[in-house]
């Protein structure tokens, strides 16, 4: 029973979990990195409530985490963007996180598979005041893409998002479809630790790992990773 003690008296740090802690990430085991930054932040209303809309409408509310979607608000905000593409809409979380940050007059086109998932994402967007700005397109992304392609659509600002086998497909069409300058965001680069883990190798997990390695090399960008939360990928096309 004196061992913990000697230990304790030997490592005079301010607390045991402190010696662990680049293992396990967590600061003294009480919470995260990313738990401690969330409280810092009052409560937002509008966010709160597309969120319980999401889980009253029974879906998973697999949205993109609020610090991320901070960062795209001001991404968009100091990138003056003034038309964005998300690919993978939900219930329109990171789709108001992109409007606050889009410019006066701006346009916001979602692709998103599911009619029920575009309506509600569609109703969250109008209870926050944008909207007259955004336009969703149903069906495969895919789809969606080779027409706005066909249209010669141009974009200063890019969230992929949806599903992840089909992210360095996204990610090809982000690049052919960008303004210069434009940044493309890639959510869950890390698929809760799969991405890293070399016992998986799903489709899932290799679509993403081509993915991340195309936003680490390819020669038309200008990247970086951010391994918060569950990752997240921005770029600026040159
Ligand atoms: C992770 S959620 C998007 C979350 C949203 N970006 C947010 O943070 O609020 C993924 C969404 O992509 C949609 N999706 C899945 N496959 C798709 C596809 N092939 N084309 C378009 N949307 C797709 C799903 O229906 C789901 O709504």
């Amino acid at each position: 029973m004196l061992f913990p003690l000697f230990f304790m008296l030997m490592f005079p740090v301010e607390c045991l979990t402190d010696l662990i802690e680049p293992i396990t990430g967590g600061v003294c085991g009480i919470m995260t990195p990313e738990q401690y930054s969330e409280d810092l932040y009052m409560e937002d209303e509008i966010l709160s409530s597309v969120s319980l809309s999401i889980k009253e409408s029974g879906l998973n509310d697999v949205s993109i985490a609020p610090g991320y979607g901070r960062l795209l608000t001001m991404l968009a905000t100091v990138s003056k963007a003034g038309s964005i593409l998300e690919i993978g809409a939900l219930g329109g979380y990171s789709g108001v996180c992109l409007a606050r940050g889009m410019k006066e007059g701006g346009r916001l086109i979602s692709l998103e598979l599911k009619e029920d998932n575009a309506a509600l994402a569609r109703r969250n967007l109008e209870l926050a005041g944008f909207g007259r700005g955004t336009e969703y397109m149903v069906g495969p992304a895919l789809d969606s893409l080779k027409q706005l392609e066909s249209r010669g659509e141009r974009f200063d600002f890019f969230l992929i998002d949806a599903d992840k086998e089909n992210y360095p497909v996204y990610l090809e069409y982000a690049i052919r479809l960008a303004k210069p300058g434009a940044i493309i965001a890639g959510d869950n680069t890390l698929l809760r630790g799969r991405t890293l883990n070399p016992d998986k190798n799903g489709p899932s997990v290799l679509a993403m790992r081509k993915f991340n390695d195309m936003i680490a090399t390819d020669e038309r960008l200008i990247s970086t990773m951010l391994p918060a939360y569950d990752g997240l990928a921005l770029a600026v096309v040159k």
